[in-house]
This record gives structure tokens, sequence and C-alpha cells, in this order.
């Protein structure tokens, strides 16, 4: 048996979809047992056996993943074939939902008023007028109104699942995923036409999938059974968005498969025995195997005594040292080093990183809302995909530089054909100059002004907008883009490349919850509720530092969850990352009852644990 316990689960996947009739199945598994591998397999089984047919039929093989990330990894792993449609929930709904503007109009209609009635109320009910939430209130519905009105004259709705929308006919993300549950439940002929384009539909991270999507694919496997089949792949242990569905195996019809993988492919024994540990909490059936080759694996748990003026940063530093001395491993700490290490929230990451004043005021931007984090804002994009490739490529003395320049500088432009070799070497002189520029670290509006003085690139209208601003000019007129610009204009440039390598996962940090599906070989989780924000997560409660907070005790008698349950399987999904060593890094005004919480739990021994 060894390491092929699960075979015997691909094999059920496997006739699941080969079989006459297909069955649709339920594979829930821990962290780390290959569910992301299963699907690629079966994937493959599916492109080998029968994707030619189904191509000859117009048909493709729907498959949903929780990120743009995880698309992309997925159709490369599968060779680009067209059998597959895999995308994001917004994406695939969208697309299947697009042609029927009628209904969208009218759900969004419905949608609005609803809105409108609730808010209405909410206005009435309240007795203090004179809030700044009666308000804010007060203006979202005025935006409704005019939202309402305008519907109206929409002709084409329109939506881009990786944008901000903000066009006046653009649906935003939440409203995609409501209207689009709801056409799916209502209309049995989009039922049909999904079963009939979409023959088998996979959902991969299905434990985050919207919950209301999940239950209109349910509706269409019930009326379709014998010709749609769905397969969810996923871990409930895994929760950790708010809008998953909560207690999906209680929902699974009885004739689906439900196979169990027990084997983690991933971690280090001492790291499964940990998740062992906090997954049994969640869920009795979580106890998982290490490979028969796995290594030992290696946990500490380090609880620094809070104190201000605390230097972080050093303190995490000599914890990565200490990891070093204990485990042998130089990727701990020097210029090779290798760790990722994972706070609560972006801002302790970017502090860390020491770009926060660059991150801040681009995070409130509501326009910039949904592209920040994706690195997708077309004004930041100027600087990461013309500007710093740019430099960078002369700088290795590539000749990507002149690629660039030749797509988008006006100089090298096709209309330009006078004197093309004087163009060039003013060209040339001007990306030397800027890159000396960028080298020297100068700020954003020193390299801007070159930029607009020498010609070189087009500079994007906003940036140009804010350059001619200062700060101190700033008044309530000014857009809230060109406002951001304005307040980052006077940093250095080397922020926009911390920007561009945090965005795309290259820096040594991350949040809890953006690692999901990721691993690593060396994980380090800073657990700090002092520095966080949000009110979602609590460490402090989770380690027994703080008590249940009114809200909790609440929850607690209408038999919900507290956030001591949603924590948990956070601090599940951040341990479980780690394939060869995990440090936990816990910030605490009372180190003793961490320590005792965190034995008394079985989670960690005694010797694991350091005082700092
Ligand atoms: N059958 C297998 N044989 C060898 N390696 C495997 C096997 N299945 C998975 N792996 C490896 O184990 C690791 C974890 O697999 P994968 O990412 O698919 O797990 P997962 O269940 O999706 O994890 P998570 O839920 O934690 O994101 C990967 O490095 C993968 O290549």
């Amino acid at each position: 048996m060894g390491n092929s316990i699960d075979t015997q689960v691909d094999e059920m996947l496997e006739k699941c979809i080969f079989s006459t009739p297909r069955k649709s199945f339920f594979l829930f598994a821990g962290a780390g047992s290959g569910k992301t591998f299963s699907l690629v397999l079966l994937l493959r089984k599916i492109r080998d056996r029968i994707g030619k047919d189904l191509l000859l039929q117009g048909k493709n093989v729907a498959v949903i993943t929780y990120t743009n990330a995880a698309t992309d990894e997925i159709i490369n792993r599968l060779d680009y074939s067209s059998i597959f449609r895999i995308s994001t929930i917004h994406s695939f709904v969208w697309d299947v939902i697009k042609h029927y503007q009628t209904d969208i109009r009218s759900l969004y209609c419905q949608h609005l008023s609803e809105e409108m009635t609730t808010l209405r109320k909410k206005l009435n009910d309240t007795k203090n007028k004179t809030t700044k939430t009666y308000l804010s209130n007060k203006e979202k519905l005025n935006d409704l109104n005019e939202r309402f009105e305008k519907a109206k004259t929409i002709e084409r709705f329109i939506y881009n699942p990786n944008g901000s929308n903000p066009e006046y006919n653009a649906l935003k993300h939440a409203e995609v995923i409501k209207i689009s549950a709801q056409m799916i439940k209502d209309i049995p002929l989009l039922q049909r036409i999904i079963a009939q384009k979409y023959p088998i539909l996979l959902i991969d991270e299905s434990q985050d999938t919207k919950k209301e999507l999940v239950d209109a694919f349910f509706e269409i496997q019930k009326n379709f059974a014998s010709i749609f089949t769905l397969g969810l792949l996923g871990d409930q242990k895994q929760r950790i968005y708010t809008d998953g569905k909560e207690n999906i195996e209680s929902i699974i019809p009885a004739g689906w498969e439900k196979p169990i993988k027990r084997m983690n492919y991933r971690s280090g024994r001492r790291i499964i025995r940990l998740a062992n540990s906090i997954g049994k909490d969640i869920d009795i059936h979580a106890e998982q195997n290490p490979r028969e080759d796995a290594n030992d694996g290696f946990v500490r748990l380090f609880i620094v005594k809070q104190r201000d003026d605390q230097n972080k940063d050093e303190v995490e530093k000599n914890i990565r040292h200490i990891m070093f001395e204990q485990t042998n491993d130089e990727k701990w700490v020097g210029e090779d080093t290798d760790v990722k290490s994972l706070t609560l929230e972006h801002m302790m990451a970017v502090r860390r990183l020491g770009f926060a004043e660059f991150f801040a005021p681009f995070s409130k931007v509501s326009k910039y809302q949904m592209t920040f984090l994706q690195g997708t804002v077309p004004e930041l994009e100027f600087f990461t995909k013309e500007v710093l490739p740019i430099v960078k490529s002369i700088n290795d003395g590539g000749r990507q530089a002149l690629e660039i320049l030749k797509e988008y500088s006006p100089l090298l432009s096709r209309q330009n054909k006078d004197k093309p070799y004087e163009l060039y070497l003013r060209c040339r002189d001007a990306a030397t100059r800027l890159t000396d520029f960028v080298n020297g670290n100068k700020t954003i509006r020193v390299v801007t002004e070159e930029i607009i003085k020498s010609q070189l690139l087009k500079v994007p209208d906003v940036v140009k907008q804010a350059y001619t601003l200062k700060l101190s000019e700033l008044d309530e007129t000014v857009a809230e883009d060109i406002r951001a610009w304005v307040e980052v204009m006077d940093l250095p440039i080397s922020m926009i490349h911390k920007y561009d390598d945090y965005v795309n996962q290259k820096s040594q940090f991350d949040t809890h919850q953006g690692v999901k599906g990721l691993e690593f070989d060396r994980v380090m989780v800073i657990i700090d509720d002092s520095e966080a924000k949000g009110f979602l997560f609590s460490y402090d409660k989770l380690f027994g530092v703080k008590g249940l907070s009114d809200a909790d005790k609440r929850n607690l008698m209408e038999g919900k969850e507290t956030s001591i349950e949603r924590t948990k399987r956070l601090f599940y999904v951040t341990c479980t990352r780690a394939k060869n060593a995990l440090a936990v890094v816990m910030y605490t005004y009372v180190p003793e009852n961490v320590k005792k919480e965190a034995i008394d739990k079985g989670w960690f021994d005694e010797n694991e644990i350091i005082n700092i």
C-alpha cells in the first residue's frame, strides 16, 4: 500500500465520470491530500478518453477555481486543452448569463429595489438622524435611487470579472453572483442550456464557493441528473470566507460518491500531527497519515511578549535565526533566504516590507478595489509593465527594453517616420537617464517628470494630473484616484517595485487568507491581534487570551459559529502550508496563557515553545 493508499480514490473519480450513467461526487479531504492533484489527473483522463467527442458535440468540461492564479495553473498543467472551460466562478456565471439581458435587467431592478426598501426601513427606524452611519446610509439610498432610474435606460449590461466595473451599465461582482444564482434557479431553460453545454462541472475549493451558486448548481444536478455531473472538491476545515456554504456535506444527495483521502502528501510528520490536532476539533475525521518517505518536519511556537515601541522586524529576524540554528537550514537566514511569512492583514505585511505609505492611499480608492491587489490598475501598470521592466532590462544588458519601447514609446511609434535614427538615439538617451533616476531611487514625481519631459513613454492622465499637484493643494473636489497618486508622488520609486513583487506573490510576505491552496518549504505564521484592524478573526480568543464577545455569545445561543471556529479554520490553513518547517509567532500581553492553551490543546509540546 505505502504511499498509494489513496489510489482507489482516483480510480473512483474515474469511474464516476466514465461509467454509464455518470455519477456526481464530493471529494472533501484535508490539507495537502492532493485534491488539486486528483483534479488535474482526472481532467487529463477526460481529455485523453472523451475530449475529442465532447468537442465534436460542441461541449466543454467546466472547471471552477478560486483564483485567477489557480485557473492559470490548471490551464497550464493541461497544456491549454480547448476541451476545458477553466475559470473563476464570476467569469463562468457571467459567460452563462450575459446573453439574457432582459432577465438581467429585471433582476437587477428587483435587487436594487429590495436594497432600497431595506435601507429605507433602516433609516426610518434610526432615532439619531445625525450620526455618520445614518448620513452615509442616506447617501447610499440616493445612489441606489440614481442607479435604479438609470437602469431603465441601460441597453446592455456589461461586466469585467477582473475589473472595478465603474461604468453606469456595469454590474458589481456581488450583483453578478446574486443575479446569476437567481436566474439559474428560476429558469429551467437556462439549467438545460448549462447542462447541455457543460455535461461535467467540477469545482475546486468548493467550501468557499458562493453558497447561492452551490445551491443553483445542485438544482441543475437534481433536475438534469442524467446529463449533468457535478464534482465538488474541497475541505470544510479550510472554509475561510463567510460566503462559502456551511455544512455542505449535509446536503449531498444519497446517490453521490463520497471518496475519502487519508494521506497528506505535502508536509513533514510533525506538521501533520499539528494539523491533525487542530483539524480534529473541526472535523472528527480529520486524521491524516504522512507519506512513508515524509521527513520529520519541524514546528515551533514563539511567544513574544508584546511591548510598546517593539521593533517587530528585529524580533522576527531573531526568530528566523533561531529557526536556522535549530533546523540547521540556511534558507531561514542570509541572502538566499526562502521563508514565507504570513500576516493576517495586508497592512501588516506591507508595513514589514516597508511600503505602507504607498499601499495605504491606494487601498482606499474604491475605483481600484478589485484591481489594486491583482496588480491590474492601469496607472500602476504603466510603472510595473513599462517603466520598471525597461530599467531592469537595461540594467541586465538585455534587449527587452527595446521591445517594450517599440510597443509603448511615442518616440518610436510608426507615425514618427521622420529621422528614425535621431529618434532612436533620443529614445536611447532618455531610457538611460530614466534608468539612472530609477537606480538612484528618485521619487515617483521626479521619475514622472523625467518621462513627461523626454516623451519616452505616454504617462497616464491620472498620474500626469497628480504630478502637477502638491499634498497641500488637495481639496474635496479632487477625485479619489488622483488624490491617492498625489499622496504617493514624493515617495521613492522603489515602493512601486515592492508593491509589484507583493501583489505577484514574489515577496517574503503574504496574508493568512491569500495563501490558500499554496505550499512552501518554510512558513512563519505571524499572529498579532493588536496590529490587526478587522473583526472577523481573533487569535486571542482562539488561544484563550480573550473571552467571547457579546456577539459571539449571541451567535452561540443561536447555534451559529463564533469567531473562534472561523479563526481555527484559518489557523489550520496557515499551518498546513508548510512542507518542512513551521514557526508560529504569537505576540501577546499574556504569554503564560498562550503557552498553557497551546499545550492543553495538544498543539505544541512544552519543548517546542520558546518565549521571547
Ligand atoms: N498522489 C500523489 N503523489 C505524489 N505527490 C502528490 C500526490 N498527490 C498530491 N501530491 C503533492 O502533494 C502536494 C499537495 O497536493 P495538492 O496541492 O493537490 O493538495 P490539496 O489537497 O489541493 O491541498 P490544500 O487543500 O491544502 O490546498 C503537492 O505538492 C502535490 O504535488
